[in-house]
């Protein structure tokens, strides 16, 4: 089901900062940050020859990593993201073994225009898990 790794989120406090420490520090290829409304989140890339980094900076009111940073407030590995050839499939067969799919079930559009899910950490070796359809 799962195939390639699409990227590992890193949730962070201050997204500038972090993206500098990134390009600056690590001297790696880093993307303009974008507000995700629709997710909660801002968004860069860092891009690898072989993944992706995805910082996270809380956004708006009552953004999903708001508590993760609360209990993390320097910041922290966040979620890792798999890429899968069809979401609706791979989510239906997880759901039928017992897993847990956030929100409404149904896959939004991420920061890269296609599908994603997201599958409950405890039902996955205490790791979010998210699903992009590549
Ligand atoms: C623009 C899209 C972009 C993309 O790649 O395309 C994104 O990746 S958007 C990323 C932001 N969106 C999300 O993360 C959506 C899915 N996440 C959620 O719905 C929440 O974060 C949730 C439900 C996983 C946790 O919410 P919250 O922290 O408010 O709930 P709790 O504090 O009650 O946590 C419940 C339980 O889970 C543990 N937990 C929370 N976050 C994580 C995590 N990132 N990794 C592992 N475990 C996590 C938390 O510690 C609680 O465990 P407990 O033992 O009960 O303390
Ligand atoms: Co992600």
């Amino acid at each position: 089901m799962i195939g390639r790794l699409n990227h590992v989120a890193i949730a962070v406090p201050d997204i500038q900062a972090a993206t500098a420490v990134y390009r600056e520090q690590l001297g790696a290829a880093v993307s303009e940050a974008v507000e995700q409304p629709d997710h909660g989140v801002t968004t860069v890339f860092v891009e690898l020859p072989n993944t992706k980094i995805e910082l996270l900076e809380p956004l708006g009111e009552d953004s999903p990593i708001a508590n993760y940073l609360a209990k993390n407030p320097v910041g922290g590995i966040h979620h890792i993201c798999y890429e899968v050839p069809d979401i609706r499939a791979a989510r239906d067969t997880l759901v039928a073994a017992g897993a847990r799919v956030l929100g409404d079930g149904e896959p939004k559009i991420g920061a890269h225009g296609k599908p994603v899910l997201f599958l409950h950490p405890k039902d996955f070796c205490g790791t979010l898990t998210e699903l992009e359809e590549a």
